[in-house]
């Protein structure tokens, strides 16, 4: 689950199908080996759909400054895309990516970070000043890779399981989240309660959609995003 994320409904979510987290695996899989999709396209665009989601419900006009939580794998990697894209839609951005993987997709994103203005943080503030150095933080710490419970040297938990959602009183309760390619079980109305719900990640080849038998909305026009009703 991306976490964070707005448009007009769409869809109810009581047809919404859910993915198990092996679903959403084998999903992934589907894309890379038999769609022929390369990581870096659908990471282009899960990034850019999270950028366009957070600019849709916390525009920069009112929420300027940006921290964006990276993690080690590709919803980290997600994080890094979103966060050119968010300064390229004026945010002031920065990024904490403490567990840097030592690989040239990874290191490409962090080096077009920095030479679009992103400002890459060694350190995080407490938690109590958060609120005031920013006023949207994203967490692109895990996807649906993520197992709980979270390991030691992890030391800001997202904290979800997959399909069971927030494992402990410590896991984060964000404003918004972005479900990339299609909702996982923990995204279900009754886990996330009030918080805005998006779809993005839209890339999905019509034969996967069949196949995995997803109930998906239809974005508007061009958009990157569909805001979810809860
Ligand atoms: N199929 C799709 O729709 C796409 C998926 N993408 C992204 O890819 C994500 C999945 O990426 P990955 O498979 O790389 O995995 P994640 O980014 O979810 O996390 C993997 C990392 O988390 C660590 N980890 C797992 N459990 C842990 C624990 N308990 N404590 C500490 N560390 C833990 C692993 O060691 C690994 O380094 C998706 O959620 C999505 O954000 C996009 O990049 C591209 C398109
Ligand atoms: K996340």
């Amino acid at each position: 689950c991306g976490a964070m994320a707005m448009g007009g409904r769409q869809c109810s979510s009581g047809k919404m199908r859910y993915l198990t987290q092996t679903e959403a695996a084998d999903l992934d899989q589907e894309l890379f080996n038999e769609y022929k999709f390369s990581v870096d396209q659908l990471m282009e665009l899960a990034g850019l759909s999270v950028a366009s989601a957070v600019a849709k419900s916390f525009p920069p006009s009112t929420h300027q400054s940006a921290l964006i939580v990276c993690g080690p794998g590709n919803n980290g990697g997600d994080g890094l895309v979103a966060a050119r894209h968010m300064a390229l839609f004026g945010y002031t951005v920065a990024v904490y990516y403490p567990k840097r993987t030592p690989k040239p997709l990874y290191e490409n994103l962090l080096e077009q970070c920095k030479r679009f203005g992103v400002n890459i943080v060694e350190t995080l503030p407490q938690p109590k000043d958060l609120r005031n150095d920013y006023q949207v933080l994203v967490d692109a710490l895990f996807g649906f890779s993520f197992k709980p419970p979270v390991r030691d040297d992890v030391d800001i938990p997202s904290g979800w399981h997959v399909e069971k959602g927030p494992m402990s009183d410590k896991a984060l309760k964000p404003a918004m989240l972005v479900s990339l390619s299609a909702p996982k079980l923990c995204a279900r109305p009754i886990i996330i309660n009030d918080a805005k719900h998006f779809l993005g990640g839209r890339f999905l080849p019509p034969e996967i959609v069949a196949k995995f038998n997803l109930t998906l909305p239809q974005y508007p026009g061009q958009e990157q995003v569909v805001q979810l009703s809860c």
